[in-house]
């Protein structure tokens, strides 16, 4: 009987290679030119984002990753080598882990070519994204196949596109809410990095986003539906932590624009000052790793906001990253692939 060599491939969206306006502006060029990120025809795309959007940004991302940056480097790149080392130990020979990013390094290139390298008879491909979007595990997805599609000999592969609904994923996540003792707290707010409108829209042809009321259940549509998959990620987290309806809410945070997903973050973070919520806990279950939108945009500028509110405290719960829930959660995940 012939054995099977099996690499698996972590994959999440990359970071700038230094916090310096030169790398910044690369890694934005990049992201931002993925046509399943900026969707616009390819001249509108060109213009909007080489023209306006990247020469903007760019000063401004850099001076935020300044001050997110560690010794060790973007704290989504280590969080993600960290976690690639563990589960490696964890797996031991059942599969080989590497990471590739879809922007900058370490990139899906490489590690692909390291996987071809290797002769692996299986590939199993693992976007880092709970809940599926194009501009996320779509375009890791395809960045994977293109590199792929070039072999001679393409092995079995799969790809497991979300798990946001993965028993080992929500009780991963509602075991690290759960060491803050969110009942102890005012409110909590689930807040999920955002996406334009049009993009949801996409996901359920024929049925605009604004008909979808997935908010209130998952509807049958919705298996793609990354708002109705955020929606159920905090109905699934607030059941195994008996949460009362009346103390949470979601939001959607990092836009580019108004015409993005709604409710957003920090409006609802001011609404909710306003009411007299003093102690806030925000958990952002659309990341497994902690970023710049964690550590930063919530841990700083939304918390600085909140407190201008009248708010008195705004804790982060820590993400996933390396945690050894995590590490045996992603092993269940994994199992029926391995
Ligand atoms: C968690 C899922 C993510 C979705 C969905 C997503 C969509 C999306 N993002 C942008 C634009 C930017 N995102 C940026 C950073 C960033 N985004 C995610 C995840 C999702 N993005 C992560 C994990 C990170 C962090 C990277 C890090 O280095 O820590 C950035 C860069 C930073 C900045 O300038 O704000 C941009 C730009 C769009 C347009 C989009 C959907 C269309
Ligand atoms: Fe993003
Ligand atoms: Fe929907």
């Amino acid at each position: 009987m012939l054995k099977d060599k099996t690499a698996l491939l972590l994959v999440n969206v990359g970071t700038p290679n230094n916090p310096s306006v030169q790398a910044v502006r690369r890694y934005l060029f990049q992201f931002l030119n993925d046509p399943r990120v900026i969707d616009l025809p390819w001249l509108a795309r060109k213009i909007l984002v080489n023209l306006i959007i990247v020469p903007f940004r760019a000063p401004k991302s850099a001076k935020l990753y300044q001050r997110l940056w560690t010794d060790e480097g973007s704290p989504l790149l280590t969080n993600t080598l960290r976690l690639q080392e563990k589960l490696q130990k964890s797996l031991d020979s059942q599969a080989d882990v590497f990471v590739g990013m879809r922007y900058q390094e370490p990139s899906i290139r490489k590690a692909a070519a390291s996987i071809k390298e290797g002769g692996y008879t299986r590939l199993i491909v693992l976007p880092m994204f709970p809940q599926y979007a194009s501009s996320t595990s779509g375009t890791a997805s395809q960045a994977v196949m293109e590199e792929i599609g070039k072999w001679n000999t393409i092995p079995h592969v799969h790809f497991i596109n979300q798990f946001y609904n993965h028993p080992a994923f929500v009780d991963a996540f509602a075991q690290r809410i759960a060491a803050y003792q969110p009942n102890t707290y005012d409110f909590v707010l689930f807040s999920y990095h955002g996406l334009p409108n049009n993009h949801n829209d996409k996901s359920h042809p024929g049925i605009p986003s604004a008909q979808c009321e997935c908010e209130k259940a998952m509807p049958p549509h919705g298996q793609f539906c990354y708002k109705a998959a955020c929606y159920e990620t905090t109905r699934l987290l607030v059941e195994k932590l008996n949460l009362q309806g009346d103390k949470f809410t979601t939001a959607f945070q990092s836009r580019l624009s108004n015409n993005w997903m709604q409710p957003f973050t920090d409006k609802t973070l001011n609404m909710l000052a306003q009411k007299g919520i003093k102690r806030l806990l925000v958990v952002a279950p659309s990341f497994t790793a902690d970023c710049l939108e964690t550590t930063d945009e919530i841990g700083h500028e939304y918390k600085n906001e909140f407190m201008a509110a009248g708010g008195e405290q705004l804790t982060l719960v820590e993400s996933l990253n390396d945690s050894d829930p995590w590490v045996d959660a992603l092993k269940q995940i994994l199992a029926s692939h391995l």
